[in-house]
Parts: structure tokens; sequence; C-alpha cells
């Protein structure tokens, strides 16, 4: 018989669809129901409907075989079904409860769901596989073992110790079938499990779901491209547009077309379709958000978690001591690639005092003797600068002495302030320099000066004079330079995993990581470049920790004799967490991470002082995680500061805040991800 259900025309005779039926009743008989369900993809004017008013019911302990061509629809249902995406309107009941909801069991334990993709982790073995999954159900050892061997002969899967991505396409989907079903789920739910097999193979997983449903009771829903293959299935949808064209048993389907082939009839209901109304239902489209249900957090999954990513990180052994090391040696690279005062600077000399006919040699005695004190002064220059004679090669500057310096120099002393222009002039040392290079121009000017303080306190105190009366009234203190990664989810999501559960336990591994990670650089920094810390080394390496949860960047202080360099971690694994989060690919994460890092380092005052930026961007700058956590380090390590200051409290405080506020941000992306999907 045939009943129109609005403007889809389905035809059922072993279940009616009435909307008097009670949920109850109807959920005790039928594993899932299906009403009006309408489902859109994309925003705006690019919004499409994708299922049209589809209404299903499937019986407990049958075996519904979902067929459709490719794009109608099949696996936005089955994932609606899983409880991985919502239905924009429509009624949608899986054993009796809604997908998702509190005790549903769906996602979760109840359900064993085989993605069209493989979804499995290429870097785990059969074992693993089925141990990583065993672990998320909760399941005792000897039970996953038990399964593994008993699956391993059903569905002649190869050694149990051999690595997933050494299996062929066939073997793999095997292993995708066991995973869906080796906790022995109430309801299979396989997105085209026999794409790509042999017929044998094809066969066999058949007849494993006819047992399946009729030995065991579980409910079956599976979706095939292959018409005929389902004809043992227990009722058939036919699927087009987003909509049902028909259910019923294969037997009914052949009999009530008077077709000799599941295809014919397939054909026969298209042309028929093809007569009536096009797909068009947007005008009816309603939006329903079911709303965000706090997950409770699972203390086995979240082991289950860490165990898969410890055991893929170690998998990857190069790849992860690479990233062990990384901070301890570009904290190491750090220290000896900056801050550290440049050498071989090479200055000219011009020394006219010198005289020609005694081969003008530079000697100068250390008494209060006006004679060659341009030689006296010389001998003050720090080794950094290498002093070449003449206007020879390549130089940062010169340094030139008049013929009668140090004559001039004694007339200078002697007249004060009653010396003459000339006689001024003429006592002076002139420099030249190259000024093409900012900081090594600074350098040699600061060099030149400290030369010439201790030249005068050397030759006044010689003298019988106040050393410190002839000094420049200029004292230059110490210079402060701040320098600081998706179907393998939908199937764990499937399982019952959460998305906090997924941050957690990816917290957790890293932060662990980490904890060597900070070990190493603190190693290096205390011991092997000798750097100082004057106050609580705790609190630096609490703020550390905290600003670890992230990646890593430096952070360079300089003061007047030290260095320090902190790699900091947690800060940029969150924000790893949140790129990937909004990222569909690795590669995109990367990149996105990668861009992220440079403009997050120089607006932290790393690279340069934030005093030296536009005042719009200093208080940008302020808000930025690293900025306060790097003062702190800072203030701990060359000031002795302790927690009870503001600046080294106010570390703690940001590092906390970033933290929570980009945790939130991960769940609040990855929850518009899949609302807006
Ligand atoms: N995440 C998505 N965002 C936007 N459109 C999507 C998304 N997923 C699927 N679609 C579109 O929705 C339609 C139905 O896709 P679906 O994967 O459900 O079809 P299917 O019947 O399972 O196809 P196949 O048999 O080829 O797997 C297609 O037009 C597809 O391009």
């Amino acid at each position: 018989m045939k009943i129109g259900v609005e403007n889809s025309d389905v035809f059922v005779t072993s279940h009616r669809v009435s909307e008097t039926n009670n949920n109850a009743t109807a959920s005790a008989v039928h594993g899932v129901i299906v009403r009006n369900a309408i489902k859109t993809y994309g925003v705006g004017s690019n919004r499409y409907p994708v299922l049209n008013e589809l209404n299903m019911m499937v019986k407990k302990g049958t075996i519904y075989g979902l067929l459709g061509a490719s794009g109608c629809g099949k696996t936005t249902l089955l994932s609606c079904l899983v409880g991985r995406r919502s239905l924009n309107s429509g009624e949608l009941l899986v054993l009796g409860h809604e997908p998702g909801s509190a005790n549903s069991g769906v996602p979760g334990p109840k359900v064993g769901y085989m993605p069209q993709e493989l979804a499995l982790y290429g870097n785990f073995t059969i074992k693993e596989t089925l141990f990583f999954f065993g672990g998320i159900y909760n399941l005792k050892a000897t039970f996953i073992n038990s399964q593994c061997e008993f699956l391993s002969k059903l569905l002649d899967l190869p050694p149990c110790d051999r690595y997933v991505k050494t299996l062929s396409g066939g073997q793999q989907r095997r292993v995708s079938f066991a995973v869906a079903l080796f906790h022995e789920p109430e309801l299979l739910i396989l997105d085209e499990p026999t794409v790509g097999v042999d017929p044998l193979l094809s066969h066999s997983i058949w007849n494993h779901l006819v047992r399946q449903s009729v030995d065991h009771g579980r409910t079956v829903i599976v979706t095939t491209h292959y018409i005929e293959e389902a004809r043992q299935a227990h009722t058939i949808g036919l699927m087009r547009s987003g909509r049902l064209l028909v259910q019923d048993s294969p037997e009914n389907l052949l009999n009530n077309f008077r077709a000799p082939s599941l295809e014919d009839v397939f054909l026969k209901l298209c042309i028929k379709d093809d007569a009536k109304n096009p797909f068009d239902s947007e005008h009816r489209l309603s939006s329903k958000n079911p709303g965000y249900k706090i997950p409770r957090l699972s203390v086995h999954r979240i082991g289950a978690l860490i165990r898969k990513n410890y055991v893929l990180s170690f998998r990857n052994i190069g790849i992860f001591l690479f990233t062990y090391f990384l901070p301890a040696l570009q904290a190491s690279l750090f220290n000896v690639t900056l801050g550290h005062e440049p050498t071989g600077l090479r200055m000219a000399i011009v020394n006219d005092e010198l005289d020609i006919s005694q081969g003008r040699v530079c000697n100068y005695t250390t008494d209060c003797e006006y004679s060659m004190l341009s030689c006296r002064y010389l001998r003050y220059i720090k080794d950094n600068i290498i002093q070449v004679t003449g206007r020879k090669g390549q130089v940062w500057g010169v340094v030139h002495f008049g013929w009668n310096f140090s004559k001039e120099f004694e007339m200078r002393e002697s007249d004060g302030d009653a010396a003459e222009l000339a006689n001024i002039i003429g006592s002076q040392i002139g420099i030249n320099m190259d000024s093409s290079n900012q900081q090594i121009g600074v350098f040699i000017e600061k060099w030149l000066l400290e030369a010439f303080g201790d030249f005068v306190r050397d030759f006044r105190g010689a003298c019988g004079n106040v050393p410190e009366a002839g000094l420049l009234p200029v004292t230059v203190a110490g210079v402060f330079i701040t320098e600081r990664k998706q179907g393998l989810l939908d199937r764990c999501m499937v399982a019952g995993v959460k998305m906090p559960e997924i941050l957690l336990s990816y917290l957790i591994n890293q932060f662990t990581v980490m904890v060597g990670q900070t070990a190493l650089v603190y190693v290096s920094m205390l011991l092997v470049f000798n750097i100082p810390c004057q106050g609580n080394l705790a609190v630096a390496i609490l703020i550390t920790l905290l600003q670890g949860l992230v990646g890593i960047s430096f952070g360079k202080l300089n003061l007047k004799y030290l260095k320090i360099i902190i790699g900091n971690y947690i800060f940029y694994i969150i924000l790893g967490l949140l790129i990937s989060t909004g990222c569909d690919n690795e590669m995109g994460a990367l990149s996105l991470s990668q861009a992220s890092f440079l403009p997050l380092l120089v607006i932290s005052g790393i690279c340069w002082p934030i005093e030296g930026m536009p005042l719009y961007l200093r208080k940008i700058a302020y808000i930025m995680p690293l900025t306060y956590a790097i003062e702190s380090v800072r203030c701990i390590f060359s000031r002795g500061w302790g927690i009870e200051q503001s600046s080294v409290y106010a570390g703690v405080l940001v590092s906390f805040a970033w933290i929570f506020v980009f945790l939130a941000l991960c769940l609040i992306v990855a929850r518009v991800r899949k609302f807006a999907s």
C-alpha cells in the first residue's frame, strides 16, 4: 500500500509511520525512527537541503539496507543518527533516545560505526587499534584479546601485530569493520563497508551481518551502492535527493513493482519521481539548535586518548626527540647568538703623533708625562676592537689623533677655561663612524668612551690628581633587551569521546613532554650558561610551565652582565589546539600556527622594548599572553623579586587567564563547526 507523507512519496508496506504513534511503543519495536528530517548545509544564499523531510523506520534486530546514488545524503543521514551532526528540524530517535542525550549511549558504546573513510591510526598495530577503542569503551583486556582472536578468524585478518598502514586496502577495511563491531553494540551503522572489497569478502561481511541480526538481535543499518547485494537485508530504503522513495522488504519490492531486480525497482521509482515536483523545500526549513549540553568527562576515555597520544608520539621517535630537545636547543642557540658583545670589529687608527723617523713606534710611559698620550689611550680600548693602522681594509670607523695631541692635551689641562679653541680642537680625538649598523656603532662609541674614562683615571692618578675629576659627567646603566597542530576524530566521537576529553588528553600529553623540555631549558640556562637566578626559581618555573601550554617562545633578558633565555610552551600548545580545532587539515593548522607565532613574538616586546612601539600598539602588547609572563621571569631572575610583587604575580594570573580563554575558545570553535557543517 502507498502512503503519501506530505510532499514526499513514501511506499510503506511493513512499517507505517503514524504521527499518532506513541514514541515509547514505537521505540520498543524500532531501533531507529526518523520523522520529517530536514538537514541543510551551507549558510545564507549558499544554503542547500540534503535531507528533505525524510521518514525512516528501522525495526530492531533487522538489517536495513540504505541504497541511493552518490550524494543523495546517505552519509549525512548516518552522521545524524550517530550524533555527529544535528538536524535542522525533524525528529530522530535512536534506540529510544535522541542521539547525544543523557544515557542514550549514542554516541557511545551502544553504537558501532564504520565510516566511509578508513578512520584508523596507521601507526597502530591491529591489536593496539582494538585496545585503543577498547579503552574508550572501558572493556577488559581479556575481552579485547578474545574478540581480537575471534574477529581475526572471522574476518581473516592479518596477524594482530601488523601495523595498519602496512595492510592492503581490503585488509584495512576489515580491521575498520572489526572496530565497529568488536564491542558488540546494539546498533551497527556501516557506511559502505563493501566498497572496494572483493566479492568473496563482501559475501562474508553480509553473512556476518545476517548472523549479527538473526542470532544476536542487533540492528544494522548499512549503505551501499551495490543494490543487488542488499537483497540479504530485511528492509531496503531507496533514497533519492534527500528523501526515501520507498522502504520495504526486497521480496515485496520485487513483487509490488513486478521487476526482476532491485535495480529495476529503483529505476522505475526514479522515473516516477522525476515526473513529480522538483526538489525544493527550502522555504519550509526551520532552524533548530538543540543547544549545548555540557558533557561528562570520563576517566577511561581520557586514559585511552592519553595512551594513544603517547604511542603515536613514540612511533615518530625522531620527531618526538626533535620537539623534546628543541626548546633547549633553541634556548642555547639564542644564548650563543644573541646578546653577546660583538668582537673582531676593525677600527682604523690614524695617529699623526707617531714619528716617521722612529718607525712610527707607539711607545708610552706610565708616569705623569705628557708624551704619546694617544698610545696611552689606545691601550685602554677593549680587545673587541681590532686596531689597524692607516685607512686600509674594511673598518667600522677611523680614530684620529693630531700630530701634537699630547702637548695640546697638556695645554688644555693647564689652561682650563682659558684654553684656546685651536688648542681644544688639537686635543680632541677624532672619531668617524660607519653608521650602517646602528648596534655596532653604539657598541664602538660606548667602548671608546669607556677607554677614555680609564685613560683619564690612570693618567690623573699618576699625576697625583683626583682621578674621577677628569671623567665625563655621564654614566650608562644596564641596557634591558627582552627577547620568546579528521574521520578518526569522528570515529572516536561516535565511540563516545567528548571534545573536552580530547583537549584534556592532548594537554596532559603535551604537559608531561613540556615538563621535560622545561627541565632541559633550565638545566642548560643555569648550569651550562651559568645564568644566575636572583629570585625564587620555583615561581619562574611555574610561569614557564603555565606559558608553555602552547609552544615555544623565548625570552631573552639581558641585564648588564647576564642573559636569560626561557622556553615557553603551554600557551602555544593551547593556541595550537585552538588553531587545529578551527582547521580542516594539518597543513592549514601548521601554517596558521607559524603565521601567528612571529606577530605574537614581535608584539610581546620580545624583540624590541614595548616602550619603543606606538602608543596604540602598546595597549595591545600589554594584553598579549607573553608580555607580562616574560616581565615576571625577568624580574625574578635579575631583580630577585618574589611572588608578592605585582610584576611577578601578574605573569602568573595572565598566564592562567589566557589558558582558560583559549580552552573555552577551542570548545566554542568545535561547537560552531559542528553546527555549521
Ligand atoms: N560537510 C559538508 N558541507 C557541505 N556539503 C556537504 C557536506 N557533507 C556532504 N555535503 C554535500 O551533501 C550532499 C550529500 O552528501 P552525502 O555525503 O550525505 O551523500 P552520500 O549519499 O553519502 O554520497 P556517497 O554515496 O557518495 O558517499 C552532497 O551534495 C555533498 O556534497
